[in-house]
């Protein structure tokens, strides 16, 4: 454990002359799992292809366990690479039963020892009074349980999982995530998914790498991400949050239309330049000893909190969550505070 797996090395993906992805740097961390995330077609399952040895690589290179399998000279094919992948529509075979399905990488094993793994496998998915039925008779979660079992019996280094819960509902996918980082974390195995989906990330990894345009905008943790976030197309795309302009007055402080806001870092902005002030809703507190009123525009009930759209009296909007205990109605007026424990400012200038 703790050392590096997965090297992707300044790696370029084209389609003919359209160049997909470039200059993507990460490693992956042996035991770790992390997740691919970004908007559509910006590169996530090309991106995961050239892992698997489907795509080949342009420039830069993908090294395993210190060996090169793929650069722009090397493809190492497929099935030689000891990665296993899952896919979005399980792919199982549709003739096969259930423990067949689970079996069929494992057929170089002698008879005995092959039932025990599958024994094991279906066990550690939860699906040992399922294993004589065939696909059709299981439910989406159910067979991907299945597609996940079977990608793992061959023991693979790495595991690749492509939009593994999109078919499925969304109570259903959360649950699945867990269940999935669960299992993995059991084995010590690594891996990789692909998701659109940023509750699903977070769920799972313990990296995940934000694609945009073919970029690796940012490789961190969940909580970085968020709070954290190193550009602002990641601080758009990870939660929710406003922008409000600004202007530093020193090094660490910002000075807004809503007054001055103390970061907790020296920023690397000259004194009196403009910035973009982000705000998430946890970022905005109730307080009775405010002199800032904002005005509520909008509510959503979320359960545990709500979610307001204030009207500061800039005019500027920003979000806010509070408990569901406090209930606002739209026009209402009232006392906030900016409590921004990690500040994040970006240079003033056009959306990237
Ligand atoms: N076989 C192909 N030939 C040419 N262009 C392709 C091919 N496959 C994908 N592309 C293009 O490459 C870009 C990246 O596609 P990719 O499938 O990697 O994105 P993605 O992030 O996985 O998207 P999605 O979430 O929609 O699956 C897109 O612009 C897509 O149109």
């Amino acid at each position: 454990m703790g050392q590096p797996l997965l090297h992707v090395d300044d790696l370029e993906c084209r389609y003919g002359a359209t160049v997909v992805t470039r200059q993507v740097n990460f490693s992956l961390t042996r035991g770790d799992l992390c997740c691919l995330l970004g908007p559509s077609g910006c590169g996530k399952t090309t991106l995961l292809r050239a892992i698997a040895g489907f795509e080949p690589v342009a420039a830069g290179s993908i090294a395993l366990d210190g060996r090169v399998l793929s650069d722009p000279t090397t493809l190492v094919a497929p099935e030689k690479r000891q990665i296993g992948m899952v896919f979005q529509d399980y792919a199982l075979f549709p003739h096969l039963s259930i423990v067949d399905n689970v079996a069929f990488g494992l057929r170089r094993l002698p008879g005995d020892q092959r039932r025990q793994r599958v024994d094991e496998l279906l066990e550690l998915v939860g699906l040992t009074h399922l294993g004589k039925r065939y696909p059709h008779e299981l439910s989406g979660g159910q067979q991907q349980r299945v597609a996940l079992a079977r990608a793992l019996a061959p023991q693979p280094r790495l595991l690749l999982l492509d939009e593994p819960f999109s078919n499925l509902d969304v109570e259903l996918r959360r649950q699945l995530s867990q269940e999935v980082r669960r299992i993995l974390k059991k084995l010590g195995i690594s891996a990789i998914m692909v998701t659109h989906d940023q509750q699903e990330a977070f769920a799972l990894a313990d990296q995940v790498g934000v694609l945009h345009g073919g970029h690796l905008q940012q490789w961190d943790t969940p909580y970085n991400l968020y709070h954290e976030p190193a550009t602002r197309f990641v601080a758009n795309f990870i939660g929710q949050g406003f922008f409000i302009p600004g202007t530093m007055q020193d090094r660490e402080t910002v000075n807004t239309e809503i007054g001055d806001i103390a970061g907790n870092r020296a920023y690397p902005f000259e004194i009196g330049a403009p910035v973009d002030v982000l705000l998430r809703p946890d970022d905005i507190v109730l307080d009775q000893q405010s002199a800032l009123e904002a005005r509520v525009e909008q509510r959503t009930f979320t359960g545990a909190s709500t979610l307001y759209r204030l009207r500061l009296p800039s005019q500027q909007v920003v979000e806010a969550s509070f408990n569901s205990h406090h209930e606002f109605a739209p026009g209402e007026s009232i006392p906030v505070r900016i409590q921004a424990d990690h500040l994040i400012l970006f240079e003033r200038r056009m959306e990237e």
